[in-house]
């Protein structure tokens, strides 16, 4: 489960909450969206867990289409409240990376609007394959189309989200292999530093034990240029999650340690939030949600 970010009036505020589930062979996503932060949307604190990026997932694993989303797990529920505006200020630029990216692409959609160039990233093929899929429009490619008018309605424009999607498919110029393992987690491929760095969700499941999530934070934030940002979501003090039947571990995580990993990554906190984010149903045992932007520092 994740919130993403939106990039709003030049502002990161917090868009949507996405309950996600994956793993590097079994994904099972249940997404958007959640509170919002614009004075236009501030009544709607809510969470709408979809079925639909679950469905994404399970396709980027199975290639027959799976069931039609069930709408009736579209529902609106009690989510956490908005992230302040304006605390992160202005995040954008030129590049963007994103990191275990997923088969999905939700959390671009406003991150689009900031950005010239976006590199999306996976660590299995299943993934990057779903992701080539749609930037392709290619037959059988996820219908990602409610999302993407749900955020374009929290921009205030959702008459706009066929646009949107355009915009998005032009701006994705790559889409690679990661782990976060890895000194350099696009190995063997080497880009320029970027302006921001991305990771929703991934870190957790790519990392076993606390030294392999401090040297990921590590890891990643070398992709960012100094005074560029990264922005990270990870859920808290979960130990698994199911996917389908298939149960894997998710490293329990707790504020301080993750502020502790971006402290030492070189970058400053300039916000951050904890909320509590029970996990839905029985799929995971999380208990609450870090989102946070944090700039890297220039070399002393
Ligand atoms: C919970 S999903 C999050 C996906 C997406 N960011 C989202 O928010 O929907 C975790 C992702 O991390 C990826 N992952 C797992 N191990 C990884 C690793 N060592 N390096 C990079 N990504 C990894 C998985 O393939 C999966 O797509």
């Amino acid at each position: 489960m994740l919130s993403a970010p939106l990039w709003s009036q030049g502002q990161y505020v917090k868009s949507a909450t996405c309950h996600v589930n994956t793993l590097p062979s079994v994904h099972h996503c249940q997404v958007p969206c959640g509170s919002l932060g614009s004075s236009k949307h501030t009544k709607k604190n809510y969470t709408i867990r979809t079925v639909q990026s679950h469905e994404a997932a399970i396709r980027s694993k199975h290639p027959q289409p799976a069931q039609p989303p069930d709408r009736s797990e579209c529902l609106p529920c009690q989510g956490h409240d908005a992230l302040p505006r304006s605390n992160a200020g202005d995040v954008k630029g030129d590049t963007l990376i994103d990191i275990g990216s997923g088969p999905t692409i939700y959390h671009l959609l406003s991150a689009c609007e900031k950005f010239n160039e976006i590199i999306i990233s996976d660590y299995t093929d299943g993934n990057r394959q779903e992701l080539e899929k749609w930037l392709k429009k290619e037959p059988g490619a996820f219908d990602w189309t409610p999302a993407v008018k749900y955020v374009c309605e929290l921009e205030g424009q959702r008459e706009k989200w066929a646009e949107k999607e355009e915009k998005l498919r032009k701006k994705v110029k790559q889409v690679l292999k990661c782990d976060v393992r890895k000194p350099n987690p696009l190995a063997p491929v080497t880009l320029p530093a970027a302006d921001c760095l991305l990771s929703m969700l991934c870190l957790e499941a790519a990392c076993k034990d606390l030294g392999t999530f401090r040297a990921a934070v590590k890891n990643i934030s070398s992709l960012v240029k100094p005074g560029g940002h990264l922005v990270l979501n990870t859920v808290l003090k979960g130990t698994y999650y199911l996917v389908g039947q298939h149960n894997f571990s998710c490293l329990g995580l707790d504020r301080e340690s993750v502020e502790a990993a971006v402290r030492d990554a070189g970058c400053i906190i300039e916000h951050i939030q904890e909320a509590p984010e029970p996990a839905p149903g029985s799929i995971s045992d999380y208990t609450d949600l870090v989102s946070l932007v944090a700039r890297k520092q220039h070399a002393a």
